[in-house]
Protein backbone atom coordinates (compact mmCIF):
# COMPACT_ATOMS: atom_id res chain seq x y z
CA UNK A 1 0.00 0.00 0.00
CA UNK A 2 1.31 3.12 -0.65
CA UNK A 3 -0.74 6.54 0.19
CA UNK A 4 -0.03 10.08 -1.67
CA UNK A 5 -0.23 13.42 0.12
CA UNK A 6 -0.13 16.99 -1.97
CA UNK A 7 1.56 19.91 -0.82
CA UNK A 8 -0.42 22.82 0.25
CA UNK A 9 -0.48 26.01 0.02
CA UNK A 10 -2.47 28.11 2.74
CA UNK A 11 -4.38 30.99 3.24
CA UNK A 12 -4.07 32.72 -0.38
CA UNK A 13 -3.16 35.95 1.34
CA UNK A 14 -6.39 37.01 3.35
CA UNK A 15 -7.98 34.11 3.95
CA UNK A 16 -5.82 33.29 6.75
CA UNK A 17 -6.18 29.86 8.81
CA UNK A 18 -9.51 29.41 6.56
CA UNK A 19 -8.62 29.09 2.70
CA UNK A 20 -5.94 26.51 1.01
CA UNK A 21 -5.72 25.03 -2.71
CA UNK A 22 -3.39 21.61 -3.06
CA UNK A 23 -0.35 21.44 -4.96
CA UNK A 24 1.08 19.07 -7.36
CA UNK A 25 4.20 17.94 -4.97
CA UNK A 26 4.08 15.15 -3.27
CA UNK A 27 4.75 13.34 -0.08
CA UNK A 28 4.63 9.36 -0.24
CA UNK A 29 4.53 6.50 2.48
CA UNK A 30 4.75 2.89 1.37
CA UNK A 31 3.93 0.06 4.10
CA UNK A 32 6.83 -2.56 3.91
CA UNK A 33 4.97 -4.89 6.12
CA UNK A 34 4.72 -5.29 9.70
CA UNK A 35 8.18 -5.26 12.19
CA UNK A 36 8.98 -6.10 15.64
CA UNK A 37 9.39 -1.84 15.82
CA UNK A 38 8.85 1.47 13.71
CA UNK A 39 10.97 2.24 10.98
CA UNK A 40 10.76 4.57 8.40
CA UNK A 41 13.21 4.52 5.45
CA UNK A 42 13.50 8.49 4.14
CA UNK A 43 16.38 10.84 2.71
CA UNK A 44 14.94 13.74 4.58
CA UNK A 45 17.58 14.68 6.75
CA UNK A 46 18.95 14.38 10.29
CA UNK A 47 16.07 16.55 11.52
CA UNK A 48 13.37 14.09 10.45
CA UNK A 49 12.87 10.66 12.96
CA UNK A 50 12.98 7.09 11.33
CA UNK A 51 11.37 6.01 14.36
CA UNK A 52 8.31 5.88 16.38
CA UNK A 53 9.09 9.72 17.04
CA UNK A 54 8.35 10.75 13.46
CA UNK A 55 5.21 12.73 13.46
CA UNK A 56 3.65 9.97 11.41
CA UNK A 57 3.78 7.44 13.59
CA UNK A 58 2.43 9.74 16.53
CA UNK A 59 -0.18 11.07 14.42
CA UNK A 60 -1.31 7.32 13.35
CA UNK A 61 -1.08 5.88 17.03
CA UNK A 62 -3.11 9.65 18.36
CA UNK A 63 -5.99 7.46 15.47
CA UNK A 64 -5.26 4.66 16.78
CA UNK A 65 -2.95 3.84 20.29
CA UNK A 66 -2.73 -0.21 19.74
CA UNK A 67 -1.57 0.26 16.16
CA UNK A 68 1.53 -2.87 15.64
CA UNK A 69 4.63 -1.23 14.64
CA UNK A 70 5.54 -1.46 10.84
CA UNK A 71 8.48 -0.66 8.20
CA UNK A 72 7.73 1.96 6.31
CA UNK A 73 8.84 4.17 3.38
CA UNK A 74 8.48 7.73 2.65
CA UNK A 75 9.49 10.19 0.41
CA UNK A 76 8.63 13.67 -0.01
CA UNK A 77 9.11 16.76 -2.73
CA UNK A 78 7.70 18.87 -0.42
CA UNK A 79 10.46 20.92 1.24
CA UNK A 80 10.22 21.32 5.07
CA UNK A 81 9.40 24.15 7.11
CA UNK A 82 9.17 26.31 4.11
CA UNK A 83 4.78 27.23 4.15
CA UNK A 84 4.02 24.40 1.54
CA UNK A 85 2.25 22.56 4.30
CA UNK A 86 4.90 19.99 4.94
CA UNK A 87 3.48 19.39 8.60
CA UNK A 88 0.03 19.00 7.53
CA UNK A 89 0.69 16.08 4.90
CA UNK A 90 2.57 14.05 7.24
CA UNK A 91 -0.50 14.19 9.72
CA UNK A 92 -2.71 13.49 6.79
CA UNK A 93 -0.45 10.80 5.83
CA UNK A 94 -0.63 9.15 9.58
CA UNK A 95 -4.41 9.58 9.98
CA UNK A 96 -4.71 7.61 6.44
CA UNK A 97 -1.81 4.73 7.35
CA UNK A 98 -4.25 4.03 10.85
CA UNK A 99 -7.19 3.99 8.93
CA UNK A 100 -6.59 1.84 6.33
CA UNK A 101 -4.13 -0.95 8.33
CA UNK A 102 -6.50 -0.76 11.42
CA UNK A 103 -9.38 -0.80 8.89
CA UNK A 104 -11.28 1.88 10.54
CA UNK A 105 -12.80 3.42 7.33
CA UNK A 106 -13.03 6.71 9.06
CA UNK A 107 -14.78 8.89 6.45
CA UNK A 108 -13.68 12.31 4.91
CA UNK A 109 -15.11 14.49 7.88
CA UNK A 110 -13.85 12.53 10.40
CA UNK A 111 -10.44 12.73 8.96
CA UNK A 112 -10.47 16.56 8.90
CA UNK A 113 -12.05 16.40 12.34
CA UNK A 114 -8.66 15.16 13.89
CA UNK A 115 -5.79 16.43 11.15
CA UNK A 116 -7.73 19.83 11.94
CA UNK A 117 -7.62 19.05 16.07
CA UNK A 118 -4.04 18.42 15.51
CA UNK A 119 -2.70 21.49 13.46
CA UNK A 120 -5.17 23.57 15.26
CA UNK A 121 -6.30 25.42 11.96
CA UNK A 122 -7.96 23.84 8.31
CA UNK A 123 -6.30 25.48 5.72
CA UNK A 124 -3.39 23.27 5.06
CA UNK A 125 -4.80 19.57 5.94
CA UNK A 126 -8.41 20.36 3.93
CA UNK A 127 -7.08 20.59 0.64
CA UNK A 128 -4.55 18.22 1.27
CA UNK A 129 -7.00 15.35 2.20
CA UNK A 130 -10.03 16.76 -0.28
CA UNK A 131 -7.69 18.49 -2.99
CA UNK A 132 -8.38 21.71 -5.14
CA UNK A 133 -9.78 25.01 -3.03
CA UNK A 134 -10.78 24.20 0.29
CA UNK A 135 -12.46 27.18 2.76
CA UNK A 136 -12.88 25.75 6.35
CA UNK A 137 -13.58 26.92 9.69
CA UNK A 138 -12.61 25.57 13.15
CA UNK A 139 -14.07 27.06 16.16
CA UNK A 140 -15.02 25.73 19.76
CA UNK A 141 -19.36 26.00 19.86
CA UNK A 142 -19.78 25.52 23.25
CA UNK A 143 -16.74 23.72 23.93
CA UNK A 144 -17.53 21.38 21.13
CA UNK A 145 -14.77 21.62 18.85
CA UNK A 146 -16.60 22.35 15.12
CA UNK A 147 -15.07 22.02 11.49
CA UNK A 148 -17.39 23.38 8.84
CA UNK A 149 -15.50 23.28 4.72
CA UNK A 150 -16.49 23.31 1.75
CA UNK A 151 -13.90 22.33 -1.29
CA UNK A 152 -14.82 23.89 -4.85
CA UNK A 153 -12.70 23.90 -7.71
CA UNK A 154 -10.00 26.60 -8.23
CA UNK A 155 -9.72 28.24 -11.97
CA UNK A 156 -7.15 26.79 -14.35
CA UNK A 157 -4.06 28.51 -13.87
CA UNK A 158 -0.37 28.34 -13.65
CA UNK A 159 1.26 28.28 -10.01
CA UNK A 160 4.95 29.29 -9.17
CA UNK A 161 6.77 29.13 -6.08
CA UNK A 162 9.67 30.89 -5.14
CA UNK A 163 11.12 28.95 -2.27
CA UNK A 164 13.76 30.16 0.23
CA UNK A 165 16.82 28.00 0.99
CA UNK A 166 15.71 28.75 4.59
CA UNK A 167 13.39 27.17 7.02
CA UNK A 168 10.90 28.92 8.97
CA UNK A 169 8.78 27.15 11.31
CA UNK A 170 5.12 27.93 11.48
CA UNK A 171 5.06 28.15 15.37
CA UNK A 172 7.33 30.98 14.93
CA UNK A 173 6.25 32.67 12.24
CA UNK A 174 2.42 32.52 14.25
CA UNK A 175 4.57 34.16 17.11
CA UNK A 176 4.80 37.66 15.41
CA UNK A 177 0.86 38.05 15.29
CA UNK A 178 -0.68 40.27 17.29
CA UNK A 179 -2.96 38.51 20.06
CA UNK A 180 -6.25 41.60 18.66
CA UNK A 181 -7.14 43.49 15.85
CA UNK A 182 -9.42 46.38 15.91
CA UNK A 183 -13.13 45.88 14.80
CA UNK A 184 -12.69 48.02 12.09
CA UNK A 185 -9.87 46.72 10.96
CA UNK A 186 -11.39 42.88 11.11
CA UNK A 187 -14.46 43.85 9.02
CA UNK A 188 -12.24 45.46 6.54
CA UNK A 189 -9.67 42.29 6.72
CA UNK A 190 -12.98 39.68 6.38
CA UNK A 191 -14.53 41.75 3.92
CA UNK A 192 -11.67 41.78 0.93
CA UNK A 193 -11.04 37.80 1.96
CA UNK A 194 -15.20 37.46 1.18
CA UNK A 195 -14.36 39.35 -2.11
CA UNK A 196 -11.36 37.14 -2.71
CA UNK A 197 -13.52 33.47 -2.15
CA UNK A 198 -16.55 35.31 -4.17
CA UNK A 199 -14.20 36.15 -6.97
CA UNK A 200 -12.60 32.44 -6.76
CA UNK A 201 -15.76 31.64 -7.01
CA UNK A 202 -16.36 33.24 -10.15
CA UNK A 203 -13.92 32.42 -12.15
CA UNK A 204 -12.29 35.54 -11.68
CA UNK A 205 -8.55 35.43 -11.26
CA UNK A 206 -8.25 39.18 -12.19
CA UNK A 207 -10.20 40.18 -9.37
CA UNK A 208 -9.18 37.70 -6.44
CA UNK A 209 -5.46 38.28 -7.40
CA UNK A 210 -6.42 41.93 -6.73
CA UNK A 211 -7.86 40.52 -3.35
CA UNK A 212 -4.97 37.75 -2.48
CA UNK A 213 -2.53 40.85 -2.32
CA UNK A 214 -4.36 43.20 -0.06
CA UNK A 215 -4.66 40.71 2.90
CA UNK A 216 -4.61 42.69 6.20
CA UNK A 217 -4.32 39.46 8.47
CA UNK A 218 -1.38 37.99 8.48
CA UNK A 219 1.17 39.22 5.72
CA UNK A 220 2.60 42.82 7.49
CA UNK A 221 3.62 41.16 10.46
CA UNK A 222 5.26 38.36 9.22
CA UNK A 223 7.64 41.15 6.68
CA UNK A 224 10.84 39.61 8.54
CA UNK A 225 10.14 36.40 6.89
CA UNK A 226 9.71 37.49 3.55
CA UNK A 227 12.00 40.69 2.73
CA UNK A 228 11.64 39.22 -0.73
CA UNK A 229 7.91 39.44 -1.38
CA UNK A 230 7.80 43.04 -2.76
CA UNK A 231 10.58 42.89 -5.49
CA UNK A 232 8.61 39.45 -6.48
CA UNK A 233 5.27 41.42 -6.20
CA UNK A 234 6.40 43.94 -8.84
CA UNK A 235 7.79 41.07 -11.34
CA UNK A 236 4.40 39.67 -11.36
CA UNK A 237 2.37 43.11 -12.07
CA UNK A 238 5.09 43.98 -14.63
CA UNK A 239 4.22 40.79 -16.18
CA UNK A 240 0.44 40.90 -15.92
CA UNK A 241 0.60 37.47 -13.27
CA UNK A 242 -2.58 37.15 -10.89
CA UNK A 243 -1.06 37.43 -8.19
CA UNK A 244 1.69 36.49 -5.52
CA UNK A 245 1.20 36.15 -1.69
CA UNK A 246 3.19 34.42 1.30
CA UNK A 247 2.63 30.41 1.17
CA UNK A 248 1.31 29.00 4.54
CA UNK A 249 3.29 31.20 7.35
CA UNK A 250 6.02 31.59 4.62
CA UNK A 251 9.03 31.92 3.61
CA UNK A 252 7.86 30.75 -0.18
CA UNK A 253 6.12 32.81 -2.26
CA UNK A 254 2.98 31.91 -4.42
CA UNK A 255 2.52 33.35 -7.80
CA UNK A 256 -0.26 32.73 -9.78
CA UNK A 257 -0.18 33.57 -13.35
CA UNK A 258 -2.08 32.78 -16.96
CA UNK A 259 0.10 29.82 -19.40
CA UNK A 260 1.32 32.64 -21.26
CA UNK A 261 2.96 34.33 -18.71
CA UNK A 262 4.61 31.56 -16.32
CA UNK A 263 8.30 31.67 -18.49
CA UNK A 264 8.79 34.90 -18.73
CA UNK A 265 7.95 35.33 -14.51
CA UNK A 266 9.87 31.79 -13.45
CA UNK A 267 12.79 33.41 -15.65
CA UNK A 268 12.59 37.24 -13.73
CA UNK A 269 12.08 35.12 -10.63
CA UNK A 270 15.26 33.19 -11.30
CA UNK A 271 17.28 36.85 -11.87
CA UNK A 272 16.77 37.78 -8.67
CA UNK A 273 19.66 37.94 -5.63
CA UNK A 274 19.24 35.62 -2.95
CA UNK A 275 18.97 31.61 -2.71
CA UNK A 276 15.73 30.14 -3.27
CA UNK A 277 14.64 27.43 -5.87
CA UNK A 278 11.77 28.29 -8.28
CA UNK A 279 9.14 25.32 -9.35
CA UNK A 280 6.22 25.48 -11.46
CA UNK A 281 3.46 23.53 -10.18
CA UNK A 282 0.26 23.16 -10.82
CA UNK A 283 -3.29 22.48 -8.76
CA UNK A 284 -4.18 19.51 -7.29
CA UNK A 285 -7.64 17.95 -7.53
CA UNK A 286 -7.54 14.77 -5.74
CA UNK A 287 -6.21 15.26 -2.16
CA UNK A 288 -4.96 11.81 -0.24
CA UNK A 289 -4.97 9.12 -2.38
CA UNK A 290 -4.41 5.26 -2.00
CA UNK A 291 -2.96 2.86 -4.18
N1 LIG B 1 8.30 14.06 6.27
C1 LIG B 1 8.20 14.43 7.56
N2 LIG B 1 8.23 13.49 8.55
C2 LIG B 1 8.10 13.85 9.84
N3 LIG B 1 7.92 15.11 10.25
C3 LIG B 1 7.88 16.07 9.33
C4 LIG B 1 8.01 15.79 7.93
N4 LIG B 1 7.90 16.93 7.24
C5 LIG B 1 7.72 17.89 8.17
N5 LIG B 1 7.71 17.39 9.41
C6 LIG B 1 7.56 18.12 10.69
O1 LIG B 1 6.90 19.33 10.45
C7 LIG B 1 7.75 20.44 10.82
C8 LIG B 1 7.55 21.59 9.87
O2 LIG B 1 6.22 22.00 10.00
P1 LIG B 1 5.82 23.51 9.86
O3 LIG B 1 6.70 24.37 10.72
O4 LIG B 1 4.35 23.59 10.08
O5 LIG B 1 6.19 23.85 8.36
P2 LIG B 1 5.42 23.51 6.99
O6 LIG B 1 5.04 24.86 6.48
O7 LIG B 1 6.40 22.84 6.10
O8 LIG B 1 4.24 22.66 7.35
C9 LIG B 1 9.16 19.87 10.76
O9 LIG B 1 10.04 20.60 11.59
C10 LIG B 1 8.92 18.45 11.26
O10 LIG B 1 8.80 18.44 12.67
N1 LIG C 1 -2.72 29.65 8.42
C1 LIG C 1 -1.45 29.11 8.81
C2 LIG C 1 -0.91 28.27 7.70
C3 LIG C 1 0.42 27.64 7.98
O1 LIG C 1 0.82 26.92 6.82
P1 LIG C 1 2.26 26.23 6.69
O2 LIG C 1 2.28 25.58 5.37
O3 LIG C 1 3.27 27.32 6.83
O4 LIG C 1 2.35 25.27 7.83
C4 LIG C 1 -0.50 30.28 9.11
O5 LIG C 1 -0.44 31.18 8.28
O6 LIG C 1 0.13 30.27 10.17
Amino acid sequence: MKIRVPATSANLGPGFDSCGIALSSYLTVEVIGEDTKWTIDHELGDEIAHDEQNLLVQTAKKVSPTLRPYHLKMTSTIPIARGLGSSSSVIVAGIELASRLENLNLTERQKIEIATAIEGHPDNCTPAICGDFVVGSYYFNQKKPTVHYVKHYFPECRVIAYIPNAQVLTKESRNVLPETLSFAEAVKASSIANVMIAAILNGDLVLAGQMMEQDRWHEAYREKFVPHLATIRQIVKRNNGYAAFLSGAGPTVLILTNEEKADLITFELEQMAGSAQIEQLSLDREGVQVF
